[in-house]
C-alpha cells in the first residue's frame, strides 16, 4: 500500500458548465477505484486511485475512508495530515468545510468540521478524557464547537485564494494538519492582474515547490539519498512531516468533471498519481517513533517539555554543542515555545543552516586566501628566480673579468 492515500472527488456539474454543456462529462466510473477519463481531443485515459466519489457522493463518506483512520491514529500519536487539492472552483473548501464552518446542515458538513468532532467524541468517550488538551494553533480549546468558531473567524480573516494550512495540536499526541491549497490551474487561466497576478505567482511557486518534493521523492535512486528540496517553500516546509516523516497522509483530488475541465482535471490527476507513488519505505521509522513516544512519561510543566526537548538534542550532539546551540538560539533571537518539539526542531534546523552557510562562507574565504597566498608565492619564487640568475650573471661576469 502506498504511503499516501490519494482519493479523487468529481463534484456536482454547475451552472456555467450545465448551460454551455448540457449534462455531458468526460469521466466514465469503472469502479469506486478506477474510471476512465477524456481529454479535449477525445483521448481517454485511465486512472485507479484508493477510492474515487463520483458526483452525488457523501460528505460522511469521503471522511470516513479518507480521515476518521487519520483521527484515530493521531489519538495513538501518528500525526496527520489531510490535503486538498485542484482546481480553482473544484470543490476544495466545499470539500474541506462544507458551505459553511459553523450553521451548517450535519449532511452538508466538511472534513473540517467532521474531524473536529470526531477528535473530541474519541476524546470523550475513552478512559481518560482530561490527558488529552486540544490546541489550535497555540490556542487552547475545550470543545469542539469552540475550535470551529476559532476556525471559522481565523478562516475568514485570510485573502480568498491562498492555501489554506488549519493545524491542530494534540499536547503530547499526534499533530492534524488541514491544508485547502490554493487552485492549481495556470496561472493565464484565471486572467489576473496585478496584486491578485502576483499572488498567484507565489501559489505557482509553492505548488511547483510541492511538486518537485514529490517528484524528488518518487524518483528512482538505486538506493542512493536523494535530496528532497523541502525548504523551497514555506509550504513545503511545513508539510515535511506528513510527506517525508511519521505521518498519514491524506489527499483528496478535487476535479470538474466536465469535459470544458477536462484538461485542468488530467493535470489535477497526473499530480495525484504521482503522490500515489511516494514509497511506503520511508515510513519505516515510524513505528519505533510511535512506540517510543507512547512509552513517554507525561511531561506536566514547561521546565519537563524542555528538558527532553535537549535531552532529544544531546543525543544527537554533544553536551558542549546543545549548550552552545542553546546561547545561540538566544544570541540569535530565535523564540519558540519549549512545549513544541516542532518549533525547537524548525529553530534547530534554522541554525543548524545558517552555521552551515557561515562554514561553507568561512571556506569560501579561506579558498580565496589561500589562492591569494598561492599566487604571492609563485610571485616571490619567479623574483626570486630572477634575482638568482642576476646574482648568477654578475657573478660570471666577475669571475670573466678577473680571469682577463
Ligand atoms: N461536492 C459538492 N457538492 C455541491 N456543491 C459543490 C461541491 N463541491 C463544490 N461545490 C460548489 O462548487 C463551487 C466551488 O467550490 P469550492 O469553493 O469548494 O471550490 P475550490 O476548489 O475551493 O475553489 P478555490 O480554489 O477558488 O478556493 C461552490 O459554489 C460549491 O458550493
Amino acid at each position: 500500500m502506498s504511503a499516501m492515500k490519494v482519493c479523487v472527488l468529481f463534484r456536482p456539474l454547475n451552472s456555467k458548465e450545465l448551460s454551455e454543456f448540457g449534462d455531458a462529462v468526460s469521466v466514465q466510473g469503472i469502479n469506486s477505484e478506477s474510471f476512465i477519463i477524456k481529454d479535449e481531443k477525445e483521448q481517454e485515459f485511465d486512472f485507479t486511485f484508493d477510492r474515487v466519489f463520483y458526483q452525488g457522493s457523501e460528505q460522511a463518506d469521503i471522511y470516513e475512508f479518507l480521515a476518521l483512520p487519520i483521527v484515530q491514529g493521531a489519538l495513538e500519536a501518528i500525526n496527520g495530515t489531510i490535503i486538498t487539492y485542484g482546481q480553482t472552483g473544484a470543490g476544495k473548501t466545499y470539500s474541506m468545510e462544507g458551505p459553511s464552518i459553523v450553521d451548517c446542515e450535519s449532511k452538508k458538513k466538511g472534513l473540517l468540521q467532521r474531524v473536529v468532532d470526531g477528535l473530541f467524541e474519541a476524546i470523550m468517550n475513552s478512559e481518560k478524557p482530561s490527558k488529552y488538551t486540544i490546541k489550535l494553533s497555540m490556542v487552547a480549546v475545550s470543545n469542539s464547537a469552540e475550535a470551529l468558531q476559532s476556525l471559522s473567524s481565523g478562516i475568514a480573516n485570510r485573502a480568498v485564494g491562498e492555501t489554506r494550512i488549519l493545524r491542530l495540536f494534540l499536547t503530547k499526541f499526534g499533530k492534524l494538519i488541514l491544508v485547502d491549497l490554493a487552485g492549481s490551474e495556470k496561472v493565464e487561466k484565471t486572467g489576473a492582474e496585478g496584486k491578485i497576478l502576483e499572488e498567484a505567482k507565489t501559489i505557482n511557486q509553492s505548488l511547483t515547490a510541492l511538486g518537485k518534493v514529490i517528484n524528488a521523492m518518487t524518483s528512482s535512486t538505486q538506493g542512493k539519498p536523494t535530496h528532497i528540496p523541502y525548504r523551497d517553500s514555506k509550504l513545503t516546509r511545513i508539510l515535511q512531516d506528513a510527506l517525508g516523516g511519521c505521518s498519514q497522509t491524506a489527499l483528496l483530488c478535487c476535479c470538474s468533471p466536465s469535459p470544458s475541465n477536462s484538461s485542468e482535471s488530467l493535470s489535477t490527476l497526473r499530480f495525484g498519481a504521482r503522490a500515489k507513488h511516494i514509497k511506503a519505505s520511508v515510513h519505516v521509522s515510524c513505528k519505533e517513533d510511535i512506540d517510543n513516544i507512547k512509552d513517554a512519561t507525561v511531561y506536566p510543566n514547561v521546565d519537563e517539555s524542555r528538558e527532553r526537548i535537549l535531552a532529544k538534542l544531546r543525543e544527537r550532539m554533544t553536551a558542549e554543542d546543545v549548550q552552545l546551540l542553546e546561547k545561540l538560539l538566544v544570541l540569535e533571537g530565535i523564540f519558540f515555545d519549549p512545549n513544541s518539539v516542532d518549533e525547537i526542531e524548525e529553530a534547530y534546523e534554522d541554525v543548524t543552516s545558517r552555521t552551515i552557510s557561515s562554514l561553507h562562507k568561512a571556506v569560501e574565504e579561506l579558498n580565496t586566501g589561500v589562492e591569494k597566498m598561492r599566487r604571492e608565492n609563485a610571485a616571490l619564487k619567479t623574483s626570486l628566480k630572477a634575482s638568482e640568475e642576476f646574482y648568477q650573471h654578475q657573478l660570471e661576469r666577475r669571475s670573466l673579468c678577473l680571469i682577463l
